[in-house]
């Protein structure tokens, strides 16, 4: 094999693992993007993408006050809408407008039975009227449910790739019901000059799967030798890439990769993209399920090496407290006004003297 450092993202043809004779050629290019990039495009995964991209230049266009009617600030699961500047990265304002929508989902927590916080951290989605955007609301739902659909079936690849039978990772996750998972429809506006559309930072749980949902430039990835590499979009795949959960269960096999987006410039319009962020079970201590490797594929990992210093925040670790508590702290930091209202105490450890004035995304 090559040098493991990269200087492009690899593309990936889902419709291999649908053929006994291809699979296996997948399965190995699968392994190389997992243990040395951590992103990869996926061509021909069978998601109608169309209509809901369709959707999305509408959706920003709605009244502000249609928008902020389902401000994130109601919602105790952190779900709606995120205005302009609402959130920082390294104490640096990104600038990105954007609806966190999840898969549907009952709140499992009930007021006054002592259930755990962060049981309240799933629930429904809030969504903008449907007399202003007829069908939103279902053709986006459809497309969650095939992310989640296609996102159970690659972690089944994914351990095949790490010589693990393919259902290893189910311990992972709860039951159908008792399991969501996030999307989010993000609008970068153009700016005058090059400016963060987010700033460096992992991603958090276990896979992301990314739509690029313009033709812009403006994701770049930090190769093993720091250096930023551009992730353009290419039209009919997903972006998908490894969060720190699943860097930390597979023993850093599976490379968590820092990333970042550049605002447009130019006259192109704004840039979208629709990541869709794999959860796991809220329940679930990471420490206690440790996996078997061979110590073959661990070699591999060990011909990497260490990733040297990358220009991403630091990411809480998962060794003490069940994933959901994490999940939870994590969006007190970064959404400070939805936790003051929704998770008073909670908010008042983490910020013991109030919110300072530039908080994180990540
Ligand atoms: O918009 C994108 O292309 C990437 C967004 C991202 O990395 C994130 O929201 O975690
Ligand atoms: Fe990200």
């Amino acid at each position: 094999m090559s040098s493991p450092n990269f200087s492009s993202v690899p593309v990936l043809d889902y419709s291999q693992t649908r053929s006994e004779a291809l699979k296996p050629q997948f399965i190995q290019e699968l392994q190389h993007a997992l243990i040395n990039v951590g992103f990869l495009y996926l061509s021909n995964v069978p998601i109608e993408t169309d209509r809901l991209v369709e959707y999305i230049p509408r959706l920003f266009a709605l009244p502000q006050g249609s928008k902020d009617k389902i401000s994130m600030v109601n919602s105790k699961h952190f779900l709606g809408y995120s205005k302009l500047g609402a959130e920082f990265t390294k104490g640096q304002t990104d600038w990105r407008e954007q609806f966190d929508i999840a898969t549907p989902h009952v709140c499992r927590a009930v007021e006054g039975r002592g259930d755990p916080d962060y049981w309240s951290l799933w629930g429904p989605s809030q969504w903008p009227d449907e007399a202003l955007l007829p069908g939103f609301k279902p053709t986006m739902e459809k497309y969650l449910l095939e992310v989640q659909e296609l996102s159970y079936e690659f972690i089944g690849l994914l351990a095949e790739a790490f010589g693990l039978p393919a259902d290893t990772l189910k311990q992972f996750y709860d039951t159908a019901e008792l399991m969501q998972h996030r999307g989010k429809i993000v609008q970068y506006p153009q700016t005058e000059s090059e400016s963060q559309g987010v700033g460096p930072h992992y991603d958090a749980g276990f896979l992301t799967f990314l739509l690029q949902a313009s033709d812009h430039k403006g994701l770049q990835v930090q190769n093993l030798s720091g250096d930023w590499i551009d992730v353009p979009p290419i039209p009919g795949t997903f972006v998908v890439n490894i969060g720190r959960a699943l860097e930390f269960v597979t023993q850093g096999l599976a490379r968590a990769t820092s990333h970042r987006v550049l605002s447009p410039t130019g006259g192109g319009g704004p840039r979208y993209s629709v990541p869709f962020f794999q959860n796991i079970s809220l329940d679930v201590k990471l420490t206690e399920h440790v996996l078997n490797f061979s110590p073959e594929i661990l070699k591999l990992r060990d011909a990497r090496g260490t990733v040297g210093a990358t220009d991403s925040v630091n990411f809480t670790e998962f060794d003490r407290e069940p994933s959901g508590r994490v999940n939870l702290i994590g969006r007190v930091k970064s959404h400070p006004d939805v936790a003051e209202r929704h998770y008073p105490a909670l908010f008042k450890q983490v910020f013991p003297n109030g919110v300072p004035a530039q908080v994180s995304a990540y």
